[in-house]
């Protein structure tokens, strides 16, 4: 059945002014800046949450001042929340952050670091990072992303990360937590060791993990971890979370309640879409009841689902792992008489990780994602293609990410404790579907299945995230000691940046199936549209 919806954005459409919901249409094909308008109903069919105040409505095209009105918007939304916007007279003091220093005469360095040089390497704090860099000449180019029908070139201007001249915390005042939430991600341990080493540079000595995520705050038996240099010292050598992780826990009160408790000034937030939700309710919690508390964000997902960065720490190292399983299903489908491997790789509602492993393995021929409908039977479906493929090249690698093709299997219901929907195997179903295809069709195919669930995220980051969760991990220290709050760390264009939480978690980052990226994977791959 067709729906249909209209997307209202201003004058003249990028989009036709009705959007016919067929197969053909999802919210990937969508332009992103007109996604915010798509309406509630269609974007719940592709389980995908969206922003309830659109950035772009609203605006009036023909006005000749529309341009400078945006972007006076656009500079609002990206305004980072300070201390300073509720205590006004809060005290600034100079940075205790020092990079040329002297080694400590004792373990005594309560004001930081000693030094004997002005240190001049500070960020200015109207420094600025431009969010998007490509001049679209027209909103027809692939991957488009415009703001008005003619796509005209748009400033869009964010905070640029760093350490700061002045301080808003004496670092003798401070007790700062980290928290992990969620599920595991490669490099967590690397952000928390960075964490540590920097706010032991600023001068803090009070220091802890909470452990097993949000519960922490709240179960008795759970006891905070002190945490210090030495503690850290090895553990990015090993994946996981040194401070453990969970989903669920108490209300935002309570963990607020517990902070009071426990005197903490600095909470460091690693963790996705879910946590950053609850990160930005305890900083509003916070302003509420006037305390002088920092909290930030540092964006951890595997799925690289969180919006405008150019990648979540994890995902490259969750991509090398996965293609692992790739060459495994090749290797196996490659050495069998008329062999299948089927992968199925992590990405609830994002098949970037699919998509990329993809790419890197280039022993795919058909990679299944969210964001691009398709058929398993009939002429065009997936599994004609994968007869056609034994025929021709005697084997087949199909990759599936795990939110593809949920409109086949039956919808359970069920939720995790954090509120997920809990997804059913599309892996097991093509696998089953498969063997039942070729078995009706009378032609041989060893099909082979590997689902490397936890196997993709349950290890040490590799060094291109090490590398990227020492700086988000550094830049959150600065971030909070600048008196910054409720704001995340992300990396933009290769440079590195505060964003308010609010506009990364506005409704997840998909696959575009309109970018260069994707149209790279089907040149890749060589498959056909299954629909
Ligand atoms: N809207 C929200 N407000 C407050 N807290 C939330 C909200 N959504 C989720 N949380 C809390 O954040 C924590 C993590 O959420 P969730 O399990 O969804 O993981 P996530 O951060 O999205 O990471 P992952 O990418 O692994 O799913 C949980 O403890 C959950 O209770
Ligand atoms: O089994 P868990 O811990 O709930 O995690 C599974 C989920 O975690 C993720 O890796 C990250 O959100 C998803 O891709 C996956 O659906
Ligand atoms: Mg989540």
């Amino acid at each position: 059945m067709m729906e249909s919806l209209s997307p209202v954005i201003g004058p003249k459409l990028v989009l036709p002014a009705k959007i016919s919901l067929s197969d053909h249409v999802t919210f990937g094909s969508v332009l992103p800046s007109l996604r915010p308008n798509l309406n509630r109903k269609f974007c719940k069919k592709l389980q995908v949450h969206v922003e309830k105040k659109s950035p772009t409505s609203g605006i009036d095209f023909s006005d000749p001042d529309w341009k400078s009105k945006y972007q006076k918007d656009f500079e609002a939304r990206f305004n980072i929340p300070h201390l300073t916007d509720v205590f006004e007279d809060a005290a600034a003091y100079p940075s205790t952050f020092c990079l040329r220093m002297r080694t400590p005469v004792t373990e005594d360095f309560a004001d930081g670091y000693p030094s004997d040089e002005k240190w001049h390497g500070y960020i200015n704090n109207n420094d600025r990072v431009l969010l998007k860099v490509i001049n679209y000449s027209s909103p027809t180019s692939a991957g488009a992303e415009c703001i008005d029908p003619d796509c005209t070139w748009v400033e869009q201007w964010v905070h640029r990360a760093g350490p700061r001249e002045k301080i808003y915390f004496k670092p003798e005042d401070v007790k700062a937590a980290v928290v992990t939430c969620g599920g595991l991600c490669p490099g967590l341990n690397d952000v928390i060791r960075q964490i540590v080493i920097t706010l032991e540079i600023y001068g803090v000595k009070k220091i802890v993990g909470i452990p097993f995520g949000y519960r922490g705050f709240s179960e008795e038996e759970l006891a905070e971890m002190p945490l210090s240099r030495k503690v850290v010292q090895n553990v990015h050598l090993s994946g996981g979370s040194l401070l453990g992780v969970s989903r669920g826990g108490p209300s935002v009160s309570e963990i607020v309640d517990s902070m009071e408790e426990r005197g903490i000034n600095m909470l460091f937030i690693l963790g996705g879409n879910g946590t950053h939700a609850g990160a930005n309710a305890i900083h509003d919690e916070c302003r509420k009841r006037r305390l002088k508390v920092a909290v930030v964000g540092v964006p951890k997902t595997i799925d690289n689902d969180i919006l405008l960065m150019d990648k979540t720490f994890g995902f490259d190292t969750a991509v090398e792992e996965a293609q692992r399983a790739i060459n495994s299903a090749y290797i196996e489908a490659h050495s069998a008489y008329r062999g299948i491997g089927i992968v199925k790789l992590m990405g609830r509602s994002s098949g970037f990780i699919a998509m990329h492993a993809s790419l890197s393995s280039g022993q795919t021929d058909i990679c299944l994602i969210p964001e691009v409908p398709f058929r398993l039977h009939g002429p065009h479906g997936v599994l004609s293609h994968l007869k056609y493929l034994l025929e021709t090249k005697g084997s087949a690698v199909v990759c599936a990410a795990e939110g593809a093709g949920q409109n086949f299997l039956e919808k359970t219901n069920a939720k995790d404790a954090s509120g997920n929907i809990v997804l059913g195997d599309i892996g097991v179903h093509i696998q089953q579907e498969t063997k039942k295809y070729f078995k009706e069709i009378g032609i041989p195919a060893d099909v082979k299945y590997i689902d490397p669930t936890y196997m993709i995220r349950a290890c040490r980051a590799n060094a291109s995230d090490g590398i990227l969760c020492a700086v988000l991990g550094q830049n959150a220290v600065h971030g909070a000691f600048a008196g910054y709050s409720g704001i995340t760390v992300g990396i933009c264009n290769t440079h590195y940046v505060y964003l308010p939480i609010p506009e990364v978690i506005s409704y997840p980052r998909v696959v575009d199936p309109n970018s260069r990226m994707w149209h790279r994977c089907l040149t890749s791959t060589g498959q056909p549209d299954f629909i």
